[in-house]
C-alpha cells in the first residue's frame, strides 16, 4: 500500500471508538502497517481533533458516548467532506446504516472486522480521490459551446453518440444500466441523466451496493417498523423511500449477493416493498440507474446474476468507452483538470507538445480517474510553465505501445521481455481487483509488502485502478 499522502507524510487516520481494546489494538496494527493514528474515545473529542489537524481518513463507531452519534458523521461529511470515513460498528443499527449510506460514507463494516478486510477498506477509501472542494477557477475553461451537457467533457465520436443517447434517455423514466471500465464516468453520466430528466427536482440517491452489509440490505433499502427485531426502537424509513419520485443510483450492482438480488427484484418490478415487520406494502415511484464495471451479461450467463433482475434494470444499456478509445478527448480532459486543480500560485499554465503526445499514446487503464490523479500529482511537482514529459509518472514516461500490442520479443533482451510481462501482469491484476492491494496480493500469491515492492519497481500506482 502507498502509505504516503500527497505531501509525503504517512497517511493519518483518526480512530474514534469508545472500546479501548479495539481502539488501541487497531491503532497498533495500523501503525505497524505504516499509518499514523490518532485515537479518541468519543464523538466530541473527534470533532475537536478534526478542527485542529488534518487527516486522510476517519474510522469511527457510531455508538459512542457524547450524545453526538450521527453528529460526527454529519459534521464530518459537511465540514470535512474531503476526508473519507469508514463506519465500524459493533451494534448494527439500521438508522445509522441508512444515514451512513445517505451521507456517502466509504464503507460500513460490522465488528468483529477481520484486519485484512479493514485494511482493504482503508486502502480503497484513502486512495479513492475525493472531489476537491476548493478548486482554482482562474484560467478559462475549455470551450464546451457545442456541448449540451457541460459536466461531460468530450467531443469524440463515442462521446457525441453517448450524449445523444443521454439526451433521449434522460427525458424518459426508463431504467438504465451503465457499464464500462472503472473510472470511465458512469456516476457522472447517471447524474446527468437524472438532472436532465423529469425527476430532477427530487432526490438522486447514490446507493453503493458494496457499502451495505448483506444482512442489513433489506432494512437499509426498505426500512422497518418498531419492534420488528431486537433493537428496532422506532419506525425507520429505508433508502428507497428517499428516492420516491427520484432516482436510485445503484453503484457496483455486479457485487450484489444473490439474496439481495432477490429482494431488489420485487422493488424494481412492482415498485413496491414491504418494510421489515410490516404487513402493508409501500408503493414508490423510483427510477433505477445502475452501474457496474463487470460484464453483467456474462455474470448472468455464469449464473451469478439473476436474469430477471438484469432485464428489469438494463432496459437501456449504455456502455461507456474507455478513455483510450476517445481520441483527443484525453487532451480536453487534461486541460479541464489542469484548470480545475491548479493552485492559484502554480507556475503551470499548460502542457508541452511531447506531454500531449504521451497522453495520446498511453493506454489509461484507470481511465479518467487515472488522468485526474496524474494531473493532480504532476501539478505539485512541475516547476515550469508547461508540464514536461519528465514531470510525468514513469508509467507514462516509459510507456511503450508495443509492450501492449505486438511486442517483437526477438528484438529485446530477456530481462526486458520479463519486465514487460511482469508489468502487463501487474496491470491486469490491479484492474481485476479494482486496485485493492490485499486481494490482488492474495491472488498473486504474494505478501502485500511483496506486491507493493513490485509495483514500486515498475512505478505502477494501485490508486489509478480504483
Ligand atoms: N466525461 C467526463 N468529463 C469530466 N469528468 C469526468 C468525465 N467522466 C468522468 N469524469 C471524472 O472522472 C472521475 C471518475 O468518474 P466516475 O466516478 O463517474 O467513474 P465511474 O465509471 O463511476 O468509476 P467506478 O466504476 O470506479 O465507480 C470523476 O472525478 C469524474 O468527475
Amino acid at each position: 500500500m502507498n502509505k504516503l499522502s500527497d505531501n509525503a507524510r504517512p497517511h493519518r487516520i483518526l480512530i474514534a471508538d469508545d472500546e479501548p481494546l479495539y481502539r488501541n489494538t487497531t491503532a497498533e496494527l495500523l501503525r505497524d502497517e505504516g499509518f499514523d493514528c490518532v485515537c479518541v474515545e468519543d464523538a466530541s473529542d473527534a470533532v475537536e481533533v478534526l478542527r485542529g489537524h488534518s487527516f486522510d481518513l476517519i474510522l469511527t463507531d457510531l455508538n459512542m458516548p457524547g450524545n453526538l452519534k450521527l453528529e460526527l458523521l454529519k459534521e464530518g461529511r459537511t465540514k470535512y467532506s474531503h476526508i473519507p470515513m469508514i463506519v465500524v460498528t459493533g451494534v448494527p443499527s439500521i438508522p445509522s446504516a441508512i444515514e451512513s449510506v445517505r451521507l456517502g460514507i466509504a464503507d460500513y463494516l460490522l465488528k468483529p472486522v477481520k484486519f485484512d478486510e479493514l485494511l482493504t477498506a482503508i486502502e480503497r477509501a484513502i486512495e479513492r480521490p475525493v472531489a476537491a472542494s476548493t478548486e482554482a477557477t482562474t484560467a478559462a475553461k475549455p470551450s464546451q459551446s457545442q456541448n449540451r451537457f457541460p459536466e461531460i467533457i468530450g467531443q469524440s465520436d463515442p462521446m457525441l453518440r453517448l450524449m445523444d443517447i443521454v439526451d433521449r434517455v434522460a427525458a424518459s423514466n426508463t431504467n438504465v444500466l451503465l457499464t464500462g471500465e472503472s473510472g470511465t464516468g458512469k456516476e457522472v453520466i447517471a447524474k446527468v441523466i437524472h438532472d436532465n430528466g423529469p425527476r430532477s427536482n427530487n432526490a438522486f440517491q447514490v446507493i453503493d451496493c458494496t457499502a451495505i452489509p448483506e444482512s442489513l440490505f433489506e432494512s437499509v433499502l426498505f426500512g422497518h417498523v418498531k419492534g420488528s427485531f431486537t433493537g428496532a426502537a422506532s419506525d425507520q424509513q429505508g433508502l428507497l423511500r428517499y428516492c420516491d419520485h427520484g432516482t436510485a443510483f445503484l453503484d457496483e450492482l455486479g457485487e450484489l449477493p444473490a439474496t439481495s438480488q432477490a429482494k431488489l427484484l420485487r422493488a424494481v418490478q412492482e415498485q413496491t416493498f414491504t418494510p421489515l415487520g410490516d404487513s402493508k406494502a409501500v408503493k414508490v415511484d423510483t427510477r433505477f440507474i445502475c452501474a457496474t464495471n463487470r460484464d453483467l451479461q456474462a455474470e448472468v450467463d455464469a449464473g451469478r446474476f439473476r436474469q430477471d433482475l438484469f432485464y428489469r434494470l438494463a432496459v437501456i444499456h449504455i456502455e461507456l468507452a474507455p478513455l483510450r478509445e476517445r481520441g483527443d478527448d484525453v487532451l480536453l480532459l487534461a486541460n479541464h483538470f489542469l484548470q480545475r486543480l491548479r493552485p492559484k500560485d502554480s507556475p503551470v499554465i499548460g502542457f508541452s507538445e511531447e506531454t500531449l503526445d504521451c497522453f495520446r499514446r498511453y493506454h489509461w487503464p484507470g481511465n479518467i480517474r487515472e488522468l485526474r490523479n496524474v494531473i493532480e500529482r504532476t501539478l505539485t511537482l512541475a516547476r515550469g510553465a508547461e508540464i514536461e514529459v519528465g514531470d510525468l509518472p514513469s508509467q507514462l514516461r516509459n510507456y511503450d505501445r508495443r509492450s501492449h500490442a505486438e511486442l517483437d520479443i526477438s528484438e529485446i533482451s530477456r530481462d526486458e521481455a520479463l519486465d514487460s510481462a511482469d508489468r502487463t501482469y501487474l496491470t491486469a491484476l490491479l484492474k481485476k481487483h479494482g486496485g485493492v492491494i490485499a486481494s490482488a496480493a492474495r491472488q498473486a500469491g504474494l505478501s502485500r509488502q511483496g506486491l507493493n515492492k513490485l509495483l514500486k519497481r515498475h512505478d505502477i500506482n494501485a490508486s489509478d485502478f480504483r
